[in-house]
């Protein structure tokens, strides 16, 4: 029997479904310090000074939020991603812990009255990643826009932030999938 090879939107979607199943079972299951540390870290070790882009946890995400209010108490400039258009790249929002925050497309929190900025680090949530670094969003192609327009621009370092349990084999991808820079979860450092 020959293997015939399932078509990218099939094969995203089935494991997409998947990824939701298995992410659901990992939070709240894991605990999410080690990662918190380790995110820190990797971010602290940026050279220079950077603005960093976050996420606000939604569903079963795991939070960066400890890591993002730490940093930004010692004087990081901290933002979060928002929606302009379904065809369009995120753009940023200067964000602190004191932020007021709204509630946006999608059920996204972004801060209210905030003004825009251009992250050169971006914390990227997603359902599943493999070792070569591929991750899977929730659908909308966003970040994949956004690091591509950002990396056009400039230079940009990309942190996917996932529990461990999240890695599966092989992510089902497209030319048009951005590679992340690196990988933090709860045990171990992912690099390309
Ligand atoms: N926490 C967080 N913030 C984020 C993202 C994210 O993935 N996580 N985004 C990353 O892009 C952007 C928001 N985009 C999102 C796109 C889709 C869905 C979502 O839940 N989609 C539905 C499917 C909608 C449909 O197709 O009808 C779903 O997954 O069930 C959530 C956020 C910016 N902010
Ligand atoms: N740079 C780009 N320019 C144009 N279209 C793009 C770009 N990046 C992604 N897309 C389109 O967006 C669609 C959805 O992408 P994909 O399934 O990879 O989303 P995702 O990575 O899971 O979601 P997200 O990045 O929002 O978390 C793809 O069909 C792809 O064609």
């Amino acid at each position: 029997m020959t293997d015939v090879p399932i078509p990218i939107k099939e094969a995203k979607t089935a494991c997409r479904k998947r990824a939701f199943a298995d992410r659901a079972s990992l939070h709240g299951q894991v605990s999410p310090e080690a990662a918190t540390a380790a995110l820190v870290r990797q971010l602290k070790e940026m050279p220079g000074p950077s603005i960093i882009a976050g996420y606000m946890p939604i569903r079963t995400e795991i939070s960066p939020l400890p890591a993002l209010e730490a940093l930004s108490r010692e004087g990081h400039v901290v933002c979060m991603p928002q929606v302009v258009g379904p065809a369009a790249p995120l753009r940023f929002l200067q964000w602190s812990p004191e932020a007021e925050m709204v509630e946006a497309e999608f059920g996204v929190a972004i801060p209210k009255d905030a003004g825009e900025v251009v992250p050169d680090v971006l914390v990227v949530p997603l359902l599943a990643f493999d070792t070569d670094l591929y991750r899977m969003g929730y659908g909308g192609g966003f970040y994949d826009r956004t690091i591509e327009k950002l990396g056009r621009e400039g230079r940009i370092t990309t942190i996917g932030f996932a529990y461990d349990g999240q890695r599966i084999e092989a992510v089902p991808h497209e030319p048009t999938d951005q590679q992340l820079d690196v990988i933090v979860t709860e045990r171990e450092i992912y690099h390309a």
